[in-house]
Protein backbone atom coordinates (compact mmCIF):
# COMPACT_ATOMS: atom_id res chain seq x y z
CA UNK A 1 0.00 0.00 0.00
CA UNK A 2 1.74 3.65 -0.90
CA UNK A 3 2.21 5.69 2.22
CA UNK A 4 -0.02 8.45 3.16
CA UNK A 5 1.48 11.65 1.78
CA UNK A 6 2.05 13.15 5.36
CA UNK A 7 2.06 10.97 8.43
CA UNK A 8 2.09 12.44 11.97
CA UNK A 9 2.68 10.17 14.58
CA UNK A 10 2.74 10.79 18.43
CA UNK A 11 3.39 13.98 17.77
CA UNK A 12 4.19 16.32 21.13
CA UNK A 13 6.47 19.62 21.06
CA UNK A 14 7.05 21.56 24.11
CA UNK A 15 8.56 25.02 24.30
CA UNK A 16 9.76 27.28 27.51
CA UNK A 17 8.27 30.23 28.27
CA UNK A 18 10.03 33.59 29.40
CA UNK A 19 10.05 32.80 32.78
CA UNK A 20 11.41 29.08 32.22
CA UNK A 21 7.73 27.77 32.54
CA UNK A 22 7.73 24.60 30.22
CA UNK A 23 4.24 24.98 27.83
CA UNK A 24 3.15 21.90 25.62
CA UNK A 25 1.71 23.30 22.42
CA UNK A 26 1.13 19.69 21.10
CA UNK A 27 0.28 16.52 22.89
CA UNK A 28 0.14 13.11 20.94
CA UNK A 29 -1.00 14.07 17.82
CA UNK A 30 -1.11 11.51 15.07
CA UNK A 31 -2.77 12.12 11.94
CA UNK A 32 -2.40 11.04 8.05
CA UNK A 33 -3.10 12.94 4.80
CA UNK A 34 -3.55 11.18 1.89
CA UNK A 35 -2.10 12.28 -1.79
CA UNK A 36 -5.29 14.20 -2.67
CA UNK A 37 -6.70 14.96 0.60
CA UNK A 38 -7.72 18.41 1.93
CA UNK A 39 -7.74 18.43 5.67
CA UNK A 40 -8.18 20.98 7.97
CA UNK A 41 -7.20 21.67 11.86
CA UNK A 42 -9.30 24.28 13.46
CA UNK A 43 -9.11 24.80 17.86
CA UNK A 44 -8.97 27.68 20.17
CA UNK A 45 -6.63 29.62 20.04
CA UNK A 46 -3.11 29.18 21.32
CA UNK A 47 -4.23 25.31 21.11
CA UNK A 48 -1.20 24.23 19.29
CA UNK A 49 -2.04 24.25 15.34
CA UNK A 50 0.65 26.55 14.03
CA UNK A 51 2.78 24.60 16.05
CA UNK A 52 1.98 21.26 14.35
CA UNK A 53 1.74 23.13 10.75
CA UNK A 54 5.50 24.24 11.58
CA UNK A 55 6.80 20.99 12.37
CA UNK A 56 5.47 19.24 9.37
CA UNK A 57 7.42 21.82 7.67
CA UNK A 58 10.08 20.94 9.51
CA UNK A 59 10.56 24.66 11.54
CA UNK A 60 9.76 23.14 14.89
CA UNK A 61 11.79 19.98 16.13
CA UNK A 62 9.19 17.46 17.91
CA UNK A 63 10.34 16.19 21.17
CA UNK A 64 8.27 13.08 20.90
CA UNK A 65 6.98 11.35 17.64
CA UNK A 66 7.50 11.54 14.35
CA UNK A 67 6.64 13.17 11.01
CA UNK A 68 6.86 11.77 7.75
CA UNK A 69 6.10 12.74 3.44
CA UNK A 70 5.91 9.88 1.54
CA UNK A 71 7.45 7.41 4.18
CA UNK A 72 10.42 9.99 4.67
CA UNK A 73 11.00 11.09 8.19
CA UNK A 74 11.25 15.00 7.78
CA UNK A 75 13.73 16.96 9.80
CA UNK A 76 13.63 20.20 7.90
CA UNK A 77 12.23 22.07 5.24
CA UNK A 78 12.01 21.00 1.72
CA UNK A 79 10.76 21.26 -1.99
CA UNK A 80 8.25 18.41 -1.40
CA UNK A 81 6.18 20.54 1.22
CA UNK A 82 4.68 24.27 0.15
CA UNK A 83 4.05 26.97 2.85
CA UNK A 84 1.76 29.81 2.72
CA UNK A 85 1.32 32.03 5.89
CA UNK A 86 -1.43 34.23 6.90
CA UNK A 87 1.02 37.60 6.88
CA UNK A 88 2.83 38.58 3.15
CA UNK A 89 5.90 36.95 3.28
CA UNK A 90 6.58 38.05 -0.81
CA UNK A 91 10.40 39.82 -1.49
CA UNK A 92 9.16 43.56 -1.78
CA UNK A 93 11.83 44.06 -4.08
CA UNK A 94 10.79 41.38 -6.86
CA UNK A 95 7.38 41.85 -9.11
CA UNK A 96 4.66 39.27 -9.22
CA UNK A 97 7.08 37.03 -12.03
CA UNK A 98 10.13 37.53 -10.18
CA UNK A 99 8.68 36.52 -6.58
CA UNK A 100 7.51 33.07 -7.75
CA UNK A 101 10.68 32.80 -10.33
CA UNK A 102 12.32 32.57 -7.15
CA UNK A 103 10.83 29.69 -5.79
CA UNK A 104 12.61 28.02 -8.66
CA UNK A 105 16.62 29.43 -7.97
CA UNK A 106 17.49 25.59 -7.00
CA UNK A 107 15.94 23.54 -9.32
CA UNK A 108 17.45 21.83 -12.19
CA UNK A 109 15.18 22.83 -14.73
CA UNK A 110 16.53 24.77 -17.67
CA UNK A 111 15.70 28.52 -18.07
CA UNK A 112 12.78 28.28 -20.68
CA UNK A 113 10.77 25.20 -18.60
CA UNK A 114 11.05 27.68 -15.29
CA UNK A 115 9.57 30.98 -17.58
CA UNK A 116 6.87 28.57 -19.05
CA UNK A 117 6.20 27.18 -15.44
CA UNK A 118 6.00 30.62 -13.64
CA UNK A 119 3.56 31.53 -16.32
CA UNK A 120 1.35 28.38 -15.76
CA UNK A 121 1.00 29.67 -12.52
CA UNK A 122 0.29 33.07 -13.01
CA UNK A 123 -2.06 31.84 -15.59
CA UNK A 124 -4.29 29.88 -12.95
CA UNK A 125 -4.17 32.21 -9.70
CA UNK A 126 -5.63 35.16 -12.34
CA UNK A 127 -3.01 37.20 -12.08
CA UNK A 128 -1.68 37.71 -15.95
CA UNK A 129 -1.35 41.67 -16.31
CA UNK A 130 0.52 41.80 -12.92
CA UNK A 131 3.63 40.15 -13.87
CA UNK A 132 5.45 42.79 -13.54
CA UNK A 133 3.81 44.65 -10.54
CA UNK A 134 5.69 44.60 -6.82
CA UNK A 135 3.77 43.48 -3.88
CA UNK A 136 3.39 46.96 -2.36
CA UNK A 137 1.04 47.65 -5.76
CA UNK A 138 -1.35 44.41 -5.20
CA UNK A 139 -4.42 43.65 -3.02
CA UNK A 140 -3.74 41.40 -0.03
CA UNK A 141 -6.22 39.07 -1.97
CA UNK A 142 -3.62 39.43 -5.22
CA UNK A 143 -0.72 38.92 -2.62
CA UNK A 144 -1.90 35.89 -0.81
CA UNK A 145 -2.06 34.30 -4.53
CA UNK A 146 1.47 35.23 -5.26
CA UNK A 147 1.91 33.35 -2.40
CA UNK A 148 0.25 30.39 -3.25
CA UNK A 149 1.84 30.35 -6.99
CA UNK A 150 4.67 30.84 -5.32
CA UNK A 151 4.26 27.58 -3.27
CA UNK A 152 2.76 25.26 -6.03
CA UNK A 153 5.58 26.18 -8.56
CA UNK A 154 7.95 23.57 -7.38
CA UNK A 155 5.29 21.16 -7.35
CA UNK A 156 5.23 19.81 -3.72
CA UNK A 157 3.35 16.61 -2.84
CA UNK A 158 2.15 18.84 0.06
CA UNK A 159 0.56 22.46 0.30
CA UNK A 160 0.66 23.37 4.31
CA UNK A 161 -1.71 26.52 4.69
CA UNK A 162 -1.69 28.51 8.45
CA UNK A 163 -4.44 30.97 8.05
CA UNK A 164 -3.88 32.27 5.02
CA UNK A 165 -6.93 33.62 4.11
CA UNK A 166 -7.65 35.59 7.75
CA UNK A 167 -6.07 38.68 6.98
CA UNK A 168 -8.45 39.60 4.51
CA UNK A 169 -12.01 41.10 4.40
CA UNK A 170 -14.88 38.80 3.82
CA UNK A 171 -15.10 39.39 -0.02
CA UNK A 172 -11.87 38.89 -0.94
CA UNK A 173 -11.86 35.93 1.26
CA UNK A 174 -14.56 34.03 -0.14
CA UNK A 175 -13.10 34.56 -3.54
CA UNK A 176 -9.98 33.15 -2.45
CA UNK A 177 -11.32 30.00 -1.11
CA UNK A 178 -12.86 30.04 -4.60
CA UNK A 179 -9.89 30.19 -6.19
CA UNK A 180 -8.00 27.42 -4.06
CA UNK A 181 -10.93 25.04 -4.61
CA UNK A 182 -10.18 25.49 -8.19
CA UNK A 183 -6.64 25.22 -8.09
CA UNK A 184 -6.44 22.22 -5.55
CA UNK A 185 -9.17 20.64 -7.97
CA UNK A 186 -6.31 21.16 -11.15
CA UNK A 187 -3.23 20.06 -9.03
CA UNK A 188 -5.13 17.36 -6.52
CA UNK A 189 -2.35 17.44 -3.78
CA UNK A 190 -2.51 17.04 -0.22
CA UNK A 191 -3.34 20.14 1.60
CA UNK A 192 -3.05 20.43 5.50
CA UNK A 193 -5.22 24.09 6.38
CA UNK A 194 -5.06 25.89 9.69
CA UNK A 195 -8.17 27.86 9.95
CA UNK A 196 -9.88 29.48 12.91
CA UNK A 197 -13.30 30.09 10.81
CA UNK A 198 -15.74 26.93 10.93
CA UNK A 199 -17.08 27.96 8.11
CA UNK A 200 -13.77 27.97 6.08
CA UNK A 201 -12.95 25.02 7.04
CA UNK A 202 -16.28 22.95 5.95
CA UNK A 203 -16.32 24.66 2.83
CA UNK A 204 -12.87 23.60 2.03
CA UNK A 205 -12.50 20.08 3.88
CA UNK A 206 -12.53 16.27 2.77
CA UNK A 207 -11.95 15.85 6.97
CA UNK A 208 -11.70 17.88 10.00
CA UNK A 209 -9.36 17.68 12.89
CA UNK A 210 -10.99 19.60 15.45
CA UNK A 211 -7.97 20.16 18.44
CA UNK A 212 -8.34 20.85 22.36
CA UNK A 213 -7.58 23.36 24.34
CA UNK A 214 -3.56 23.55 25.16
CA UNK A 215 -2.09 21.32 25.45
CA UNK A 216 -2.97 20.69 21.51
CA UNK A 217 -4.32 16.77 21.44
CA UNK A 218 -7.06 15.79 18.80
CA UNK A 219 -10.67 16.06 20.04
CA UNK A 220 -12.31 14.72 17.20
CA UNK A 221 -12.50 14.00 13.43
CA UNK A 222 -15.11 15.02 10.75
CA UNK A 223 -15.76 13.79 7.23
CA UNK A 224 -16.77 16.64 5.38
CA UNK A 225 -19.07 14.47 3.05
CA UNK A 226 -20.75 17.76 0.68
CA UNK A 227 -20.20 16.90 -2.60
CA UNK A 228 -17.62 18.61 -5.09
CA UNK A 229 -17.27 20.99 -6.57
CA UNK A 230 -18.70 23.32 -4.00
CA UNK A 231 -20.20 26.14 -4.96
CA UNK A 232 -20.27 28.49 -2.21
CA UNK A 233 -23.17 30.35 -2.39
CA UNK A 234 -25.38 27.23 -2.74
CA UNK A 235 -23.15 25.71 -0.14
CA UNK A 236 -23.46 27.95 2.47
CA UNK A 237 -27.31 28.23 2.54
CA UNK A 238 -27.54 23.87 2.35
CA UNK A 239 -28.84 22.28 5.44
CA UNK A 240 -25.86 19.60 5.37
CA UNK A 241 -23.31 23.01 5.61
CA UNK A 242 -25.28 24.21 8.75
CA UNK A 243 -25.00 21.14 10.57
CA UNK A 244 -21.15 20.58 10.18
CA UNK A 245 -21.39 24.18 10.97
CA UNK A 246 -23.21 23.85 14.23
CA UNK A 247 -21.49 20.57 15.25
CA UNK A 248 -17.97 22.24 14.78
CA UNK A 249 -19.08 25.33 16.53
CA UNK A 250 -20.41 23.28 19.66
CA UNK A 251 -17.23 21.08 19.25
CA UNK A 252 -14.65 24.15 20.04
CA UNK A 253 -17.18 26.00 22.44
CA UNK A 254 -16.65 22.94 24.57
CA UNK A 255 -12.73 24.21 24.35
CA UNK A 256 -13.00 27.72 24.83
CA UNK A 257 -12.61 29.50 28.08
CA UNK A 258 -16.29 31.08 27.28
CA UNK A 259 -17.85 27.81 27.17
CA UNK A 260 -21.62 27.93 28.38
CA UNK A 261 -23.50 25.06 29.73
CA UNK A 262 -26.11 25.82 26.83
CA UNK A 263 -24.80 24.53 23.62
CA UNK A 264 -24.79 26.71 20.70
CA UNK A 265 -26.87 24.63 18.40
CA UNK A 266 -29.79 24.90 21.13
CA UNK A 267 -29.28 28.54 21.21
CA UNK A 268 -29.13 28.78 17.32
CA UNK A 269 -32.19 26.69 17.09
N1 LIG B 1 8.54 29.64 19.90
C1 LIG B 1 7.73 29.55 20.96
N2 LIG B 1 8.21 29.73 22.21
C2 LIG B 1 7.40 29.62 23.30
N3 LIG B 1 6.09 29.34 23.22
C3 LIG B 1 5.55 29.15 22.01
C4 LIG B 1 6.34 29.24 20.80
N4 LIG B 1 5.53 29.00 19.73
C5 LIG B 1 4.30 28.78 20.23
N5 LIG B 1 4.32 28.86 21.58
C6 LIG B 1 3.17 28.65 22.49
O1 LIG B 1 2.59 27.40 22.14
C7 LIG B 1 1.17 27.49 22.20
C8 LIG B 1 0.56 27.12 20.86
O2 LIG B 1 0.85 28.16 19.94
P1 LIG B 1 0.33 28.13 18.44
O3 LIG B 1 0.75 29.40 17.78
O4 LIG B 1 0.74 26.87 17.80
O5 LIG B 1 -1.27 28.10 18.64
P2 LIG B 1 -2.42 28.37 17.56
O6 LIG B 1 -3.48 27.35 17.85
O7 LIG B 1 -1.86 28.39 16.20
O8 LIG B 1 -2.91 29.81 18.00
P3 LIG B 1 -3.74 30.92 17.18
O9 LIG B 1 -4.98 30.23 16.70
O10 LIG B 1 -4.03 31.98 18.19
O11 LIG B 1 -2.84 31.36 16.05
C9 LIG B 1 0.84 28.90 22.65
O12 LIG B 1 0.65 28.90 24.05
C10 LIG B 1 2.07 29.68 22.29
O13 LIG B 1 2.27 30.79 23.15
Amino acid sequence: MDSPALEISQLSIKFKSNNQKEITAVENVSLNINSNEFVSIIGPSGCGKSTLLRAAAGLERPQFGKIRVDGHIVTHPGADRGMVFQTYTLFPWLTTYENILFSLKKSPLSTPEKEALVNHYIQMIGLEGFENAYPNQLSGGMRQRVAIARALVYQPKILLMDEPFGALDAQTRMSMQELLLDVWDQQRLAVLFVTHDVEEAVILSDRIYVMSNRPGRIKTMIDVELPRPRGLIDLESSPAFLSYKRNLLDLIRQESNFYQKIPLSEKIA
